[in-house]
């Protein structure tokens, strides 16, 4: 596999072929991962669920991420890492640029923040100082207690129209990526649509540039309840390499997600 960097992807994107992306938090997964066709690791924070066993993210700090973004880089050394900034820890734009260092030198090629409008003058600050930024809109799991539980956005009519708004402001502001995560898959084709950057789905459909998912929910051992739209792929396959590159070969040819994976 060529070395991914942010040109691949939007060469991907213009040539309309699926970008697949996995989260990882240690060395022998983002290794086998990599081998398998992965394009993109992310160390989400999704690792307060599934690592910590916390019932939300918001407990995942820096040091976390950053941890864990040195181990995926030292199993996949020529691999595109995309690292979560934690809850909170871009709450300003001092410690956003903070906080973004121990990341990028732990091996990230890009952040990843939740959000829109009030992330603008943020993702200017980012790009200017030589840090690529990849938006997450819809479904942004650090807000689930404003959200009031794990919910599908933007099924009213408004509510879209309004998260295509920030995917536009997010691209304008300089996002070179951009994750769509639990919305209708006629607001995710809209978006993708609109916009010249990568969309990744997860629970958006298959009609984004590309797909995320946990690689637990994908081995079927996240613990408590493994959402609608992931599918379990070892149990499918019966041996963890097999599982990964079935999910990539699915999400390439479009067979994931299918329409039980997705949202209407
Ligand atoms: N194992 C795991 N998989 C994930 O995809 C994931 C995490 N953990 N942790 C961080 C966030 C939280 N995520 C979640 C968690 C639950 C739902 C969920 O229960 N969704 C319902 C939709 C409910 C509705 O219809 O509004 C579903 O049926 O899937 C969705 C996303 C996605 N991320
Ligand atoms: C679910 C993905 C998009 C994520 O943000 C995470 O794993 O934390
Ligand atoms: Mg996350």
């Amino acid at each position: 596999m060529a070395k991914i960097n942010t040109a691949v992807l939007q060469k991907m994107k213009q040539q309309a072929e699926k970008i697949t992306m996995l989260t990882a938090y240690d060395a022998s997964f983002a290794k086998l991962f990599a081998e398998q066709g992965v394009e993109i690791l992310l160390v989400g924070d999704s690792l307060g669920m599934v690592l910590q066993g916390h019932s939300d993210t918001l407990p995942v700090t820096i040091n976390d991420i950053a941890y864990h973004t040195r181990s995926v880089r030292a199993g996949a050394a020529d691999a595109f890492v995309i690292a979560d900034m934690p809850f909170m820890s871009y709450g300003t734009l001092e410690q956003t640029l903070q906080n973004v260092m121990p990341l990028m030198q732990a091996g990230a090629n890009m952040v990843k923040l939740e959000g829109g409008e009030f992330l603008l003058p943020t993702i200017k600050a980012l790009t200017e100082r030589g840090v690529p930024v990849c938006g997450h809109l819809g479904l942004t799991p650090q807000s689930v207690h404003v959200f009031g539980g794990f919910k599908v956005q933007g099924k009213s009519n408004e509510q879209a129209d309004s998260i295509l708004t920030q995917a536009q402001a997010l691209q304008a502001a300089g996002i070179q990526l951009l994750v769509l995560e639990c919305i209708p898959t006629a607001l995710a084709k809209r978006i993708t649509d609109a916009l010249t950057i990568p969309v990744i789905g997860i629970g958006a459909g298959n009609v984004t540039d590309g797909q995320v998912l946990v690689m637990h929910d994908i081995m079927g051992i996240s613990s408590g309840y493994i959402p609608k739209f992931s599918k379990n792929y070892l149990q499918q396959t019966g041996e963890i390499r097999s599982a990964i590159s079935t999910f990539v070969s699915e999400v390439k040819s479009g067979i994931f997600p299918a329409a039980e994976h997705s949202f209407n």
